[in-house]
């Protein structure tokens, strides 16, 4: 029995390339060990023998490592007797006694090597079954490899292959969540971390390890992303002071980040959804299409940078053949100039009367009176996409988007949020557009009178050209209103007369001007945090709007809210 017990047990060693000489001596201390019982060697196709085999190789390794760096070499004890039934390193002379070649194996020894089999209670391995359902593949377990000098991990991993013991528990997608991991399954960012910088492509095994017999690579818990919506807002509160700050409104969608500070405290967030571009809500008409622009109102013979062609090209024809911007990206003196001077005195001259006013058409109503009139305005027009320019051509600036430092921040004068720079910024500078769901003015009416109470809505009406389109539809009477989808623009204040922004139409993708961009620009040089402000163009003293106007806290000597100057 014993014969055949024994044969066996070296046919599976000799087909792991171990010969006979080597394993005899181990199993013969196996076998005084566990008292001639050959069950407990017997099990898991010999896993403990083949284990105490790689153990005592380790240790003869370790052994002459140690003695060479001068460091205490790792030592198995035995407890109690079974201490004295094996041999001891002789350390002061680096050999060791007649049994040096046998690693002592300790019962605390045995018990780790018994509990290295992964069973379905043992925790480690319940863990790293669960950690295999949220991160397939990102895990080590070299629990059965511990002990395992370098070079004889590749016979031990083909021995724990195809030893039914190792049974590797699969991940969700039937990979092995456990053992047998090598360097391409680990993540690129874990492998730079955790794992030595590998030579040449290896087996996990195969690496040095270190004396821990356990070495679980686990992913790092990410943080989440920061979001912005209205149940989880990555608020960050400062208890004693009572300031709350977010980081980036945008929720990344623009190229900066735009931040919100309240540092009176205990105001409730603006509840709305960042978005950067436009975005029609229903029935707004917009027709961009390639063919409706025409060779004149597009560049395409241009390359690079329209600003530095020594004769401006079409794109400069709307603003008189110059372009509106300098090659520092602000708007020229003069074209500024006349466009504040536009808004903030008009001319009799610069008003146009619509016969069918949409606006007054949307009441749908009796009440319906005569257009009030529609202000001109002085376009921009940037090139666009069938212009052979680049990106970075001086006459797209305002497309590509926010690039100032800009704050929300809570007012002091009880206006709400306002919007400030963080930076100084010098005059013609394009801060950012008015973005919001494109209406049209009947859709608005009806929200508006839809919402049963009060609001404050903030449209714009986009009436810059109605005077020039003659009958204009009711699909095509636009307005941008920034309530529920907006960008950071609508947090500017509303200032009378002298605001330091001023808002200009601008042509880009279509040439039909009942749709077109709402951009804003500095009238004048503005510090970093000075609130950035722009005249709404509102008539405080019109009653009959139906929209009540807000008791205006500008401060500017030239405040138009007579209600409140009398107060
Ligand atoms: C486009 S929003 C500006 C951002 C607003 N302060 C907020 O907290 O969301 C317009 C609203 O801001 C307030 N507001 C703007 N300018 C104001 C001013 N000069 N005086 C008082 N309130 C003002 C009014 O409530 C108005 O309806």
């Amino acid at each position: 029995m014993v014969d055949k017990s024994v044969t066996k047990a070296l046919s599976v060693t000799r087909g792991l390339g171990i010969g006979d000489q080597e394993v005899i001596p181990i199993l013969e201390d196996l076998l005084t060990v566990y008292g001639n019982d050959w069950t407990l060697i017997e099990e898991d196709n010999y896993r403990t023998l083949v284990d105490a085999y790689f153990e005592h190789n380790e240790n003869k390794g370790v052994e002459h490592k140690s003695m060479g760096s001068g460091r205490p070499a790792k030592r198995l004890h035995l407890a109690g007797k079974q201490e004295r039934a094996f041999p001891k390193m002789n350390h002061s002379s680096g050999k060791s006694t007649s049994q040096e070649s046998r690693t002592p194996l300790t019962s605390s020894r045995l018990q780790i090597i018994k509990a290295s089999k992964p069973s379905a209670s043992d925790s480690r391995f319940e863990s790293s079954s669960r950690l295999s359902h949220a991160q397939p593949n990102n895990k080590v377990d070299s629990s059965t490899s511990s002990g395992v000098a370098a070079g004889a991990g590749d016979r031990k991993s083909q021995f724990l292959r195809s030893s039914p013991a190792v049974k590797s528990f699969d991940g969700p997608f039937g990979e092995p969540s456990c053992s047998h991991v090598t360097r391409e399954n680990v993540p690129s960012k874990l492998q730079k971390n955790r794992l030595p910088k590998p030579s040449t492509e290896k087996r996990i095994n195969d690496l040095p390890l270190s004396p821990k017999p356990i070495t679980m690579i686990r992913p790092e818990p990410q943080k989440p992303p920061p979001r912005i919506d209205h149940s989880d807002r990555p608020i960050i509160q400062d208890e004693k002071k009572r300031v709350n700050f977010l980081k980036d409104i945008t929720k990344g969608t623009e190229k900066v980040k735009i931040s919100l500070i309240d540092e009176i405290g205990n105001e409730t967030l603006p509840k709305f959804n960042y978005i950067p571009q436009n975005i029609i809500y229903q029935n707004a008409n917009i027709n961009i299409s390639l063919a409706r622009i025409v060779d004149e109102d597009c560049c395409s013979s241009c390359s690079g940078d329209c600003l530095s062609s020594s004769i401006p090209c079409a794109c400069a024809r709307e603003t008189g053949g110059e372009f509106a911007y300098t090659a520092q990206g602000l708007l020229k003196e003069e074209f500024l100039r006349a466009c504040i001077s536009m808004k903030v005195e008009p001319k009799e001259d610069h008003f146009v009367y619509c016969k069918d006013c949409p606006l007054e058409r949307s009441r749908n109503d009796d009440n319906s009176e005569r257009c009030k009139g529609h202000l001109l305005r002085k376009f921009i027009k940037e090139c666009w996409r069938k212009c052979g320019c680049g990106m970075q051509c001086g006459n797209r600036v305002v497309q590509r988007g926010i690039v100032c430092k800009l704050q929300v921040f809570l007012t002091h004068e009880g206006k709400g949020w306002g919007l400030r720079p963080l930076e100084d910024l010098p005059k013609g500078t394009f801060v950012c557009e008015y973005i919001g769901e494109v209406l049209t003015n009947m859709e608005l009416y009806n929200r508006n009178m839809g919402s049963g109470k009060e609001r404050h809505t903030y449209p714009v009406t986009l009436d810059a050209d109605w005077g020039s389109e003659g009958f204009l539809k009711d699909e095509e009477a636009l307005c941008l209103d920034a309530t529920f989808h907006g960008n950071v623009a609508r947090f500017i204040n509303h200032r009378c007369s002298d605001s330091n922004l001023v808002d200009i139409p601008v042509e880009v993708e279509t040439p039909d001007r009942h749709y077109y961009h709402l951009a804003f620009f500095t009238t004048r040089k503005v510090a970093a945090l000075e609130e950035l402000t722009w005249d709404y163009g509102i008539d405080f003293n019109d009653i009959n709007h139906p929209i009540k106007a807000f008791h205006c806290r500008c401060g500017s000597a030239n405040c138009r809210d007579n209600t409140r100057k009398r107060k």
